[in-house]
């Protein structure tokens, strides 16, 4: 059997806040065995970007990255976010390394073209080389990778934290038992957004498009989804949309199957 590997990312909200993102940290340093954290960050990027004058644009949960954004979210996620959460966990006793998409090459992307909408310096992923990372994961040495990908061509792509996350959990299932955790503010896929007791703890590929005609699943929870099913379908052997509780808690939220 291949070493197990658990790769978890961390949504916005939870980042944001000091206090959640301190309680994050202690139940992500608990997880045993190798793991990876992805982490977002997309809405210190946004009052970030307010502060410098910068009107923030998303178009269905994608951020229209012009040049001065794309210099706002290098330094945000690459920078702030990335750097905090290496010293949140090397303070917990984790050894802890940032890198971006263009660090060892880990994640080469081109900038998405032909689409209705300009999003400017946006990267879809083409190829995730892992190699340079799978020994130090095998020796429990932690990954914090920010949302950030590289062209070859010495340009960085604004890339979706959830599609980072997935692309990496395809890439190393191939040579580790992969489980991927998707921790945001809330317990898992509700039928209600607003109502935290309406759980939906399994759900599959036809539930979920039933769920998306009737509007219960929309915005940021369908990329994430979309994310979700695409690693199952490619090797990775267990995805969970939960919330900090779900995290140290195994069974709690949202379990996606084929
Ligand atoms: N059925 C649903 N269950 C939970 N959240 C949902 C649902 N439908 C839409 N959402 C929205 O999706 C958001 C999560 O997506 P997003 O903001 O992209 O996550 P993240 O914080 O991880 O980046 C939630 O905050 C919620 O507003
Ligand atoms: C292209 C694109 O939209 N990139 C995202 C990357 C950050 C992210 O995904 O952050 P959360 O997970 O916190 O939402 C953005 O700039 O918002």
């Amino acid at each position: 059997m291949d070493q197990q590997l658990t790769i978890v990312k961390v949504g916005g909200k939870v980042l944001e806040n000091r206090e959640t993102l301190s309680v994050f940290l202690d139940d992500f340093t608990a997880l045993p065995g190798a793991k990876i954290l992805v982490h977002g960050g997309g809405r210190s990027a946004t009052t970030m970007a307010q502060r410098l004058g910068l009107e923030t644009r998303m178009v269905e949960g994608r951020r229209i990255t012009d040049a001065g954004m794309l210099e706002v979210v290098t330094m945000v996620y690459g920078g702030l976010v990335n750097k905090n959460v290496v010293a949140g966990l090397q303070a917990r006793g984790v050894n802890a390394f940032g890198v971006t998409g263009a660090d060892f090459n880990l994640i080469k992307a081109h900038k998405r073209t032909g689409a209705e909408i300009d999003y400017g310096f946006v990267g879809d992923v083409d190829e995730v080389n892992p190699e340079s990372l799978a020994g130090l994961v095998k020796q429990e040495i932690v990954p914090v990778v920010a949302p950030l990908t590289h062209d070859g061509s010495g340009n960085l792509l604004n890339t979706n934290a959830d599609t980072i996350a997935s692309s990496l959990a395809v890439s190393f299932a191939q040579s580790f038992d992969t489980s991927l955790v998707y921790c945001f503010e809330k317990p898992g896929v509700l039928i209600n957004p607003e109502d935290d007791n309406t759980l939906i703890p399994y759900l599959n590929r036809e539930l979920f498009d039933m769920y998306r005609e009737e509007g219960i699943i929309a915005e940021g929870m369908v990329p994430k989804l979309e994310n979700g099913f695409n690693s199952l379908a490619n090797g990775v052997l267990e995805v969970v949309i939960t919330n900090i509780e779900g995290l140290s808690i195994p069974g709690r939220g949202t379990t996606l199957g084929e």
